[in-house]
């Protein structure tokens, strides 16, 4: 299977890596010329994954369009730019296989549902888990959900992609594992501002359980199957991304519990904080949907500016309840 990757950063640097292991060839478009020419020039990515030596089979493009005669295609934009990079790619019937977390701001669609809107020919797999791209590209021990409806090419992308150190377990259930991705980057915000306004593990245990019920909420909502979402791609990447400073969406957090603007933490960023952008998306949805999604309505009410010590009042004030989704 021949791979072509959409996007030169960290992540999708690791999935090339992935993607090369035994001297098989993979082409990666990045945006950035610098980029390219430090993967072909120096097989290293030093803006999105600094110090990893890359394989010598992997080859980099700024020319969309090089990537055409791929037999699958591993998007890994950051969401709010699949469409408009998809929208340059010679598609046509190629295999699409998202890596990207997040909703659309504005349409409040998934990735998937991007991606199909933009190429309807296209069949569609989504990669996702707890997986940190300089873990992944150091060889750490990784598992993913691989769900595609389609079981024989989710058995041909399994067979591509995995390896020792990197499992796939396979799903049909792909509005489920793009779900649990989008939402873990809100929730692992407001853990981070659990770390960062010193609320303690007690709070932030208890803020991974009630997020997941929220996630569980959203998820069933929109068709997700719940064993997805207990999954590596739901549960598993919350757990990851609750737990450490690694995970930018954790930091963004931290910085507003530390009582910074959002402003000031996302201004000059390189990189991506999803859930600082699929956080007011997911707020509307849900509200659409009439799910109740109490963090994430935190989430956003911090990123819009208001005092963390008022938020978590109004968190902790709401009234009691029984513990169910
Ligand atoms: N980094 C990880 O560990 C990791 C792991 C799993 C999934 N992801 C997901 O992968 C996606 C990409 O994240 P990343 O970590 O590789 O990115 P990154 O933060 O390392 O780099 C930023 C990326 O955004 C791209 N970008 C910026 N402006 C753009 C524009 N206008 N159009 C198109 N691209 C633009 C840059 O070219 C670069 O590829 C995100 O959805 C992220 O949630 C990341
Ligand atoms: O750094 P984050 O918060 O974007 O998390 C990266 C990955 O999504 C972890 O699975």
């Amino acid at each position: 299977m021949k791979i072509g990757v959409i996007g030169g950063g960290a992540w999708g640097t690791a999935l090339a890596q992935v993607a090369a292991r035994g001297e098989q060839d993979v082409l990666l478009w990045a945006r950035e010329p610098e980029v390219v020419e430090s993967i072909n020039a120096r097989h290293g990515n030093d803006l999105f994954l600094a110090n990893v030596p890359l394989s010598t089979s992997i080859r980099a493009t700024g020319n969309l369009a090089d990537l055409a005669g791929m037999e699958a295609l591993l998007v890994v934009a950051p969401a709010q730019h699949v469409r408009a990079v998809l929208s340059e790619t010679p598609v046509g019937n190629t295999l699409l296989v998202l890596c990207a977390k997040g909703i659309e701001a504005g349409t409040k669609l998934l990735v998937g549902e991007v991606a199909h809107q933009v190429a309807p020919d296209a069949p569609l797999a989504v990669l996702s888990g707890p997986t940190f791209a300089h873990e992944v590209a150091a060889g750490k021990p990784t598992a993913v959900t691989l769900a595609c409806e389609h079981e024989g090419l989710r058995t041909r992308l399994s067979d591509r992609l995995a390896g020792p150190a990197f499992r796939t377990y396979g799903s049909d259930d792909v509005v489920g594992a793009e779900i649990g991705g989008a939402v873990k980057n809100v929730l692992a915000i407001a853990c981070g501002v659990v770390e960062g306004a010193g609320l303690g593990l007690n709070a932030r245990a208890a803020l991974i359980a009630r997020g997941f019920a929220e996630m569980t909420r959203f998820g069933m909502a929109r068709g997700a199957q719940a064993e997805t979402l207990t999954g590596l791609s739901g549960l598993g990447d919350l757990v990851l991304t609750c737990s450490s400073t690694n995970s930018r969406n954790f930091s963004l957090g931290l910085g507003l519990g530390q009582g910074r603007s959002a402003a000031e933490l996302m201004a000059d960023r390189k990189t991506v904080a999803e859930g600082a952008f699929t956080a007011p998306v997911l707020r509307e949805a849900a509200r659409d949907a009439g799910v109740d999604m109490p963090v994430t309505e935190a989430v956003n009410a911090l990123l819009e500016g208001a005092p963390v010590a008022k938020v978590i009042e109004a968190l902790l004030s709401r009234p009691l309840r029984e513990e169910k989704l």
